[in-house]
């Protein structure tokens, strides 16, 4: 047991060991207990393993003819190649990182974004994960790449990241923000980000167009034990934080036919359903939002 000392002026909060709520505690046993195969055999194909969604065409060309014996292969192959083009395009929106500057992954699965980050910019780059064993599958990643004295995982919460003020050149959520309040995440990304550094997230958020999250955002937030926000709220988030977008893009009709090509394949998990309906019917959009710390 904690025994926590309520002494005023006692840092209640300075080590004090594991996640920092409840809720913490059952999201990092969810992602300790992962193990679905949609996940690990795209990581397979090349080593890079991602906790997000694909975008972008599907080369129809590349999966072969239906019923033909190897295109379970195929499928696979080019699912992870519109996964790690989202990623791409998230670190696109990082603009230019000097070799010496220091990138952080918040909610850093088990790290195909880090590795990316740091073979394009070549600089140091920072995950947090509150799972531990997604930080030890990142970590023994980047050793057998030669890359562990640029690329760390921790076990850590995002919202109080072990960074110091204004030393990040960038910083992103890679489909991890749908976890925490925003108005702390976005706080906590402004607090590590130098001014002029770069913010960038790639998220599912319901529309506010549509009135309220429909019932297939419900049954996302279910499936995954999260709680989807909405548009409004990030951009309100971000302006309350000193984060000023400079690209707002709708990644929603990108994403879709990731989605259709996963609906055939032999990996489904059964959540398609959910994600199909909800970017048809115009109740949720797969958004990323690049800003400034000013
Ligand atoms: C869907 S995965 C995304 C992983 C990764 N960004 C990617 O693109 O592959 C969500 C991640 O968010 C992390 N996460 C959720 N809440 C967190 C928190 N409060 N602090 C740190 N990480 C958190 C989980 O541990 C998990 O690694
Ligand atoms: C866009 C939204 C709302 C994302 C929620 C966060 C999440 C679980 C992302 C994918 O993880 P995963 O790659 O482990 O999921 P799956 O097993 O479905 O591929
Ligand atoms: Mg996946």
């Amino acid at each position: 047991m904690t025994t926590i000392d309520l002494t005023p002026g006692t840092d209640t909060t300075a080590a004090i060991p594991g996640p920092a709520t409840p809720y913490q505690d059952d999201i990092a046993r969810y992602w300790d207990q992962e193990a679905r195969p949609v996940n690990l055999r795209l990581g397979d194909v090349d080593g890079l393993y991602h906790h997000h969604y694909g975008i972008g065409d599907v080369d129809v060309a590349a999966l072969g003819e239906p019923g033909e014996g190897a295109r379970e292969r195929k499928v696979i192959a080019e699912l992870h190649r519109l996964e790690s083009a989202q990623a791409d395009v998230l670190l696109d929106h990082l603009g230019g990182v000097p070799r010496e500057g220091l990138l952080v992954d918040a909610g850093c699965g088990r790290g195909g974004s880090m590795v990316m980050a740091h073979q394009r910019f070549g600089c140091r780059v920072e995950g947090v994960t509150l799972s531990a064993k997604q930080a030890e599958f990142a970590n023994q990643r980047v050793r057998q790449l030669g890359i562990d004295e640029y690329v760390r995982s921790q076990v850590c919460n995002m919202l109080d990241m072990p960074f110091e003020t204004g030393t990040a050149a960038g910083s992103w959520n890679n489909e991890s923000s749908m976890y925490v309040d925003l108005h702390d995440l976005f706080a906590e990304h402004s607090r590590i980000l130098a001014v002029g550094g770069r913010y960038v997230t790639i998220t599912g958020c319901w529309n506010p167009v549509y009135g309220q999250p429909s019932k297939w955002v419900s049954q996302i937030n279910a499936h995954f034990e999260c709680n989807i926000h909405s548009r409004r709220e990030y951009l309100r988030a971000m302006a309350d934080n000193r984060l000023v977008p400079n690209a707002v893009i709708d990644l929603t009709a990108a994403t879709l036919p990731y989605w259709e090509l996963r609906a055939t394949s032999s990996l489904v998990t059964g959540i398609e359903e959910a994600f199909i309906s909800s970017y048809k019917d115009g109740s949720f959009q797969y958004l990323l939002i690049a800003a400034d710390r000013v």
